[in-house]
């Protein structure tokens, strides 16, 4: 079944794209910002207004940061990104921030000489093509560009930034515009440089299984260009038909086989890049070892387009091994499950008196369901990673609201096991070259977990359509919480022990006003923390950041996992980041990228880059 499984998953996904770009944004109405009560500082000011008071001015750029490190607690429901933009959704972003006075406007003669370089035909001012790259797939943020450029090589790239750095004309880099976070969308009248025309594959070697390619390539191309050839991408994600190689790379995506194969700053063996200066940054290399000097490749790894736009790509692809097996369980109640144990301990006279008394205590404590999942949750994780060891290729986790939204949601997805209330659900898959001892190994872990009560129920996919339809149910969430209405996304890195404490806390906070989901990848630490609710509202927001923020700064957990910070969260990387962390990235945004036009306003608070 094994050899069949990413072939069949790239059919379903090619026909179906997860990612539909297809909507109507004016159909949506536009809600104001309501501006920041009762927290002023040089930071709100500057980035309000980008018009410094006398006094904020003073400050120097550290004290900036230390004074907003010290108030982050209230930077979410005070200044306006975090808070605001779940409120801004749908409408332009004008009022959220400011646009930066120092970048020009578009004029004709910039038309003519965009025109000049790439053909008509690749610069795009038609309205309706300008709304779907102004808009984001969530249609959360909306940019109002008038312009898209169309570049179809390194070349090109270059000569359009070196004229935008020359005119201070704000860019926007975007790929297939997947992204979660506002990064790749215009936030203003940034000029879009759409890297969909950079979409060939320059060379693939058997040997090393080393792929270069451009940017533009649609990852779910790679994957299918790469099982021909007996291999895979060490990257996969519900977005595959969509989203583009650049910009996994500029996000640093994790996806679903992190686990297994590690993050892009380990399979990216090198890149090209266009600084903002125009400059070509020739760093594509295809060693697996190079310990020349600093690895500048990782600079462009995960900084969303802000220090340049990485064009072509170098990366290390695994082969296609011919065993797979998916397997979806679910855990329920740990309780009955103690229970059982401890009944038939005590009637086969294993058990004395003492060790009831004390086994009947802890099942009081035990009761409480949190801890009970905290536990379940962890032995599993612990299980698997020790039975099923080197096989282990994605641990996925989706809890019961998770679950409902994608019955209730999407078409012709069903519940693979029999109905009956689980807490929890999880997909395990196992990749591997030996098929009878694989599957053994793990028919023998699932086994073993139900004997021990961890799961309540399993189902082994007994062919590639069953595992298939395993991975709609955890690749659709996404999609069934966007049909459901308004959606407030958080993406943490938390220590898989507490993770599931947050959701709770959440759900109490929340109570029936919305629904907390969860789901993610377990086997990595990262939570998707989602709060569903028909429509947006202030008062639900107001209850869930800062607190999210400051929970898992609590825990050193990181408040953007896989998605970025895009302009969503520009403003509160202090959580997760030190102010000398950030101000030395600034700096480095600064010496790359002096006039700040590169994705401005994204990834870093914008004040603070400008201070530096
Ligand atoms: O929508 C989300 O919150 C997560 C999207 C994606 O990272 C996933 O793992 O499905
Ligand atoms: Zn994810």
């Amino acid at each position: 079944m094994g050899n069949r499984r990413a072939t069949y998953r790239l059919l379903t996904h090619s026909s179906k794209p997860l990612f539909n770009r297809r909507w109507n944004p004016f159909s949506q109405s536009q809600i104001l910002l309501r501006p920041a009560s009762g927290f002023r500082n040089c930071f709100d000011e500057n980035y309000r207004g980008f018009q410094p008071s006398v006094e904020s001015q003073k400050k120097s750029f550290l004290s900036c940061l230390r004074l907003l490190r010290d108030h982050r607690g209230t930077i979410g429901s005070g200044i306006g990104i975090g808070n605001g933009i779940q409120h801004r959704c749908y409408g332009s972003m004008a009022g959220l921030v400011k646009r930066n006075p120092a970048f020009s406007e578009l004029n004709a003669e910039d038309i003519r000489y965009f025109e000049g370089i790439l053909g008509e035909k690749n610069v795009i001012q038609d309205d309706e093509r300008l709304m779907t790259a102004n808009t984001d797939w969530m249609r959360k943020y909306k940019g109002s560009s008038k312009l898209m450029l169309l570049p179809k090589s390194t070349e090109e790239v270059s000569q359009i930034l070196k004229y935008c750095n020359s005119r201070c004309l704000a860019v926007v880099p975007q790929g297939g515009n997947t992204g979660l976070v506002g990064g790749s969308v215009p936030v203003f009248d940034e000029v879009i440089i759409n890297l969909s025309s950079m979409n060939n594959i320059i060379s693939f070697d058997k040997v090393s299984g080393i792929l270069v390619c451009e940017a533009g390539c649609i990852l779910e191309n790679l994957i299918a260009f790469l099982d021909n050839e007996g291999f895979i991408m060490p990257l996969d994600l519900g977005a595959k038909g969509s989203c583009q190689i650049g910009g996994n790379i500029s996000t640093n995506a994790g996806g679903l086989r992190l686990l297994r194969y590690g993050s892009l700053h380990g399979t990216v063996l090198g890149l090209e890049a266009v600084l903002a200066n125009g400059n070509v940054l020739d760093i594509l290399g295809t060693l697996r070892k190079d310990n020349t000097g600093y690895d500048l490749k990782h600079l462009f790894i995960g900084s969303e387009g802000s220090l340049g736009i990485v064009t072509k790509v170098s990366i290390l692809t695994p082969p296609k091994l011919s065993s797979v097996n998916v397997a979806f369980l679910a855990c329920k109640d740990y309780d009955s499950c103690q229970f059982q144990r401890l009944i038939s301990g005590i009637l086969d006279g294993s058990l004395s008196l003492l060790v009831y008394v004390s086994v009947v205590l802890s099942g009081i404590l035990l009761s409480s369901f949190r801890f009970r999942i905290r536990l379940i949750i962890l032995r599993l994780l612990q299980d698997a990673k020790r039975k099923l060891g080197e096989i282990l290729s994605a641990f996925e986790f989706l809890d019961s609201q998770a679950m409902d939204l994608v019955l209730h949601h999407l078409e012709g997805v069903r519940n693979p096991l029999p109905p009956s209330r689980h807490n929890f659900y999880l997909l395990i898959e196992t990749t591997g070259s030996d098929e009878s001892n694989d599957k053994q190994k793990l028919e023998a872990f699932l086994l073993r977990s139900l004997e021990n009560g961890l799961i309540s129920d399993g189902v082994l996919a007994q062919d590639i359509n069953q595992a298939s339809s395993f991975w709609r149910i955890r690749e659709g969430i996404p999609e069934a919480l966007l049909k459901a209405g308004a959606v407030y996304k958080y993406d943490l890195s938390i220590p898989v022990e507490k993770m599931y404490n947050l959701v709770e806390e959440m759900q109490d906070r929340l109570g029936n006003v919305a629904k907390t989901v969860a789901y993610g990848h377990l086997g990595d630490g990262n939570l998707h923390l989602n709060v569903s609710s028909p429509q947006y509202d202030d008062k639900i927001l107001a209850q869930i950041e800062p607190f999210v923020y400051e929970w898992t700064s609590k825990y050193r957990g990181s408040i953007s996992a896989e998605h970025g910070l895009g302009l969503m969260k520009a403003n509160e990387i202090l959580y997760s980041k030190s102010v000398e962390t950030v101000q030395l990235m600034a700096s480095i945004k600064k010496l790359l990228d002096p006039r700040e036009i590169l994705n401005p306003y994204k990834v870093l608070p914008q004040s603070l880059i400008s201070a530096c």
